[in-house]
């Protein structure tokens, strides 16, 4: 276990009033990981934030910085190829705003690590509905969002955009990253459905996602758009280009 490597991406927009916090609380897990923030030139500094503790974290802290805002999923994609240029065994996807429980990556690296899945789903919709602090509308949205995900594709998950998980390395190097088309919930989906087309084991974890305390969402209308219809491209694209 201890020789494994573990990178947590973050992809950042804003986020100078968490980031520190963030970063802090995942280092003192109590297994070592490494994280890699993933910078759209964030005008509140948010990078340079990252740069100072890398003096206190030096090789536990990695950071790509990008100029302007390009969306979640292109940010996660500069990650995973970062990962796999340098040969981490165990890649996550995080938030930076405490939605996410730093506490539980060790349960979705658990889950692949000695639970034998490919990818670990730290996942709102297994058991009822664990979300805090969103609004009705919010959580209405996402959860009817898994259905018809499942509904178009047949996708087994509750959570399909789901933005919490585990990698093993062997996921991320069968797909062609090049490929992967969507930036912003859609990114969600089809990561888990291509993984899923090509046979890895999925598992989802139980987590409860807290709304952020600090800073904005980047939710956006085209984002929801894109969901939308990316569900039903992707199924297109399953029939006549298998991925
Ligand atoms: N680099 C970069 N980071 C971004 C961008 N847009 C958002 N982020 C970062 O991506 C993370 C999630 O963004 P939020 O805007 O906080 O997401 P959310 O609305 O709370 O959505 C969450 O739930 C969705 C499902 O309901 C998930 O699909 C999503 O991944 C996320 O976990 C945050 O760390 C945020 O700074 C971008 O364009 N570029």
């Amino acid at each position: 276990m201890s020789q494994d490597r573990r990178l947590v991406i973050i992809p950042t927009y804003q986020e100078a009033e968490n980031i520190e916090a963030i970063i802090r609380a995942i280092m003192a897990l109590p297994i070592p990981f490494e994280v890699l923030i993933v910078d759209d030139g964030s005008p509140d500094g948010t990078a340079d934030i990252v740069k100072k503790l890398q003096g206190e974290f030096e090789s536990r802290l990695h950071l790509i910085e990008r100029s302007g805002k390009q969306g979640l999923g292109t940010a996660y994609i500069a990650g995973f190829k970062y990962a796999l240029k340098h040969r981490y065994d165990y890649i996550f996807e995080m938030d930076a705003d405490f939605s996410h429980n730093p506490q539980d990556l060790l349960r979705l690296y658990e889950a692949c690590r000695d639970g034998g899945a490919d990818l670990a789903i730290g996942s709102r919709y297994v058991t009822g509905v664990n979300v805090i602090n969103w609004p009705m509308s919010r959580v209405v949205l996402s959860y009817f969002a898994s259905k018809y995900v499942r509904l178009i594709t047949g996708l087994p998950v509750h959570d399909a955009t789901a933005g919490f998980k585990c990698y093993a390395r062997r996921v991320l190097e069968s797909i062609n990253l090049d490929r992967v088309r969507f930036i912003g919930y859609a990114f969600q989906i089809e990561m888990k459905y291509i993984a899923w087309k090509k046979g890895f084991a999925i598992r989802e974890i139980p987590v409860i996602f807290t709304d952020r305390s600090n800073g904005t969402s980047k939710m956006s209308k085209g984002i929801i758009k894109e969901a939308i219809f990316g569900v039903i491209k992707l199924k297109l694209r399953s029939i006549f280009k298998p991925f």
